[in-house]
């Protein structure tokens, strides 16, 4: 199937042009599908956890009967059920095609332009080599088998940082990313807190009654040398730790896609994606759902039905949870959640909250995790985490910071 375009019914905008246009407090949401940029807000949506996609569908309702233009539902859940979460319905959307990369800033423009980072990573890389080994422990006793292990960096510049910048050149570097800029600042925050980056997972993606999910897990990072990137595709391939490590997520995917669906397709073998940073073990899982006119099947519905899978949680989820919760000194808030959009006919499309960092006025914070399992070791998943924020630092202008 085709997935969801954002494209509706006709851009009249050009992609660089949102992307200019792009200020903190908007949303911007581009991917290989199309752009969308939206400000202001017409109205919040505030629900508890697994009645979001209900208050959505009775906000987009609500917007429509007030005459309000083309009403979308936009934004962002953290990772636990209880994270904060900013979901809007906002007063104007632009559309546009998918971003070409070239933007409209100026290539090689540094972002902040700063040289004066400090940088605390959380833990020290040493205290994360650690928390593999507890995870490790934990896997060895049965009680879990595979977490996902994150950890935390911390940059502060001596200035402000500008993320329109920071968006394009993520846009730049890869224009066939889920790249998002999001508005997080919640009340009593001092100062705006945006949620920033570029993800290569999608959650979930539905148009009418097709839906799709790319859950990634089993991963190595990209090098310069062509021939040992060759070397690392047909070596992620051929790793039983990896497949073991991917399957956990392409099998509880497919679960859940099939409660809402009358037939799914989960592909036997997964194959390999590369982005400019890393190469990831990726399904590309399909459905069609039973009644697509059912609100209980939304996009944001099945979106929170998915969340959060093995790729950024564990097996079992509960355990991993708690795991998660003893191993990371730094809470996830938005990392490893959710963002994007959900239209009132429940199409919509969600990605995975990863490659991505919340920033505020001088504060950068930025989380990457591995999935742990049997047989992992502690350097090679402490140097994946290194390599998975090169996507941030390399937009940052900072890309040995890890
Ligand atoms: C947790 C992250 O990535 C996830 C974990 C992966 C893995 O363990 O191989 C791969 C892709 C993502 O699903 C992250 O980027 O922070």
């Amino acid at each position: 199937m085709s997935t969801p375009a954002l494209v509706r019914p006709r851009p009249v905008h050009r992609a660089s042009d949102l992307l200019a246009a792009y200020l903190p407090g908007s949303f911007y949401y581009s991917s290989g599908r199309g752009s969308l940029l939206a400000d202001g807000v017409h109205s919040c949506v505030r629900a508890r956890p697994g009645a979001r996609a209900h208050a959505a569908a009775e906000a987009l309702d609500a917007a429509a009967l007030a005459g309000l233009a083309d009403p979308v539902v936009v934004g962002a859940l953290g990772f636990r059920p209880d994270a904060e979460s900013s979901l809007v319905v906002p007063a104007v959307v632009r559309r546009a095609g998918a971003p070409d990369g070239a933007g409209a800033r100026p290539p090689g423009e540094p972002v902040p332009g700063h040289t004066d980072w400090a940088v605390t990573p959380r833990p020290e890389p040493e205290g994360y080599a650690d928390g593999v080994r507890r995870a490790l422990d934990l896997i060895g006793t049965g009680e879990v088998s595979k977490v996902v292990l994150a950890r935390c960096l911390e940059l502060t510049a001596g200035a402000p940082v500008a993320v329109p910048s920071l968006l394009a050149r993520l846009v730049r570097a890869d224009p066939a990313a889920h790249a998002f800029a999001v508005d997080v600042t919640a009340p009593g925050d001092q100062a705006t807190r945006t949620l920033v980056g570029a993800s290569p997972e999608l959650l979930v993606a539905r148009r009418g009654a097709m839906v799709v999910a790319n859950p990634l897990a089993g991963s190595l990072p990209r090098c310069a040398d062509e021939a040992e990137n060759r070397g690392r595709v047909a070596a992620l391939l051929a790793s039983e730790k990896d497949r073991r490590e991917h399957a956990h997520v392409a099998a509880q995917v497919g679960e859940v896609l099939g409660r809402f669906c009358t037939e799914v397709t989960v592909p036997g073998e997964p194959e390999v994606i590369g982005t400019p940073t890393m190469w990831h073990l990726s399904s590309r899982i399909t459905g069609r759902l039973a009644d697509p006119a059912d609100p209980a099947s939304s996009s944001l519905a099945l979106a929170e039905a998915l969340h959060p899978t093995p790729a950024v949680c564990g097996v079992p989820a509960a355990g991993a949870r708690d795991a998660i919760a003893e191993l990371e000194p730094e809470d996830r808030g938005y990392y490893s959640g959710l963002v994007g959009w959900t239209g009132p006919d429940g199409d919509g499309e969600w990605v995975v909250t990863i490659r991505s960092a919340e920033v505020c006025e001088r504060t950068v914070r930025l989380h990457a995790g591995a999935g742990i399992v049997a047989g992992s070791d502690p350097a090679a998943e402490l140097a994946e985490t290194s390599a998975k924020f090169r996507t941030l630092l390399r937009a940052l202008g900072l890309e040995d910071a890890a």
